[in-house]
């Protein structure tokens, strides 16, 4: 095959909290890179996610919520929208057809793509008729132009076909940026550490998984099993006591349910030492945000 039969691109999936990003990369990849939860800025990070094919390569990458940052992580995090955003071939603006109120300031973000195809995305239509689902993205369509318009459920795969087709359609040729066989670009620690804060988004409520970040502080491949320690940073004193709970009780659930996902991650057993550190207002401190990867 010659080279210029080989085609490549960059598609950046981005939306409101919560819109469905994650979850839409990982059903059009058809595996598990990025976390989700119930709750909205579970992402912080890009994340890459590979689609690759003998004579082509998308590269997606899920994207933070676009949000009003009040904080450095907050900050941080918009940051990597805006660079998706510029590295992108391809966007995919993801609408929750129940939460379809979009800011004007994303609009004006999406008009001034130049050189870019702006797709629509109005995803969770399971929770809709056709009707109103259609409605919806007319009301966006009246407020910004878009190469094309798709309707999907990336939890139950409505739409996922007709929209990998279309967005196959719009790549252009150009050479493979990554190996065939990679997934991702983040090491197993990043992924190990991503599955530890899913779990605490999952288990602990109110502030504490939106001021807790994981920092991987060894990672030991042994021949019987992995050893894993991991710190849990939080911002305050009392926060520390939470995320403990009592007896323990607390942490020893988080440290059991992200054990077994890292174990069927990895594929093999897994020793996981959790530590809690306090790191007063880390969110708000340039350099501990850099320090945590952010
Ligand atoms: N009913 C329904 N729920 C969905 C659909 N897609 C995603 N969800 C749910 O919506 C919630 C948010 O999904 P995520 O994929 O984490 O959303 P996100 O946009 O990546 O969120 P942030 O990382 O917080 O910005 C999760 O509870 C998903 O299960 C869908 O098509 N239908």
């Amino acid at each position: 095959m010659t080279q210029d039969q080989h085609k490549s691109g960059y598609v950046a999936i981005i939306g409101k909290p919560n819109a469905g990003k994650s979850t839409l990369m990982n059903r059009l990849l058809g595996s598990k890179v990025s976390i989700t939860t119930h709750k909205p800025q579970t992402t912080r990070h890009q994340i890459l996610g590979i689609h690759s094919e003998e004579d082509m390569q998308i590269i997606f990458l899920d994207t933070p919520g676009v949000i009003n940052p009040r904080y450095e992580l907050q900050k941080a995090m918009m940051k990597t929208v805006d660079r998706a955003r510029t590295d992108a071939d391809i966007i995919l603006f993801i609408v929750d057809v129940k939460d379809a109120d979009v800011p004007g300031r994303i609009f004006k973000m999406l008009s001034s793509l130049k050189g870019k195809k702006v797709f629509l995305v109005i995803n969770k239509i399971d929770k809709v008729t056709d009707q109103e689902a259609e409605g919806v993205a007319r009301k966006i369509q009246d407020q910004c132009d878009f190469d094309e318009t798709l309707f999907v459920s990336a939890i139950n795969g409505t739409g996922l076909q007709q929209a990998m087709d279309t967005i196959k359609a719009n790549i252009k040729p150009g050479p493979a940026f990554y190996p065939k066989d990679m997934l991702s670009e983040q090491p197993i620690r990043f992924f190990v550490a991503e599955m530890i804060r899913e779990q605490l988004f999952l288990l602990y409520h109110q502030e504490i998984p939106y001021s807790s970040t994981i920092n991987i502080v060894q990672y030991d491949e042994r021949d019987d099993l992995d050893y894993i320690s991991a710190d849990i940073i939080v911002n305050r004193e009392s926060q520390k006591g939470i995320l403990i709970g009592k007896g323990g009780k607390a942490i020893k659930k988080l440290g059991k349910s992200a054990r077994e996902v890292i174990q069927g991650f990895v594929d093999k057993k897994v020793y996981l030492d959790l530590h809690v550190k306090v790191r007063d207002k880390w969110r708000q401190d340039p350099n501990r945000v850099r320090h945590y990867g952010y």
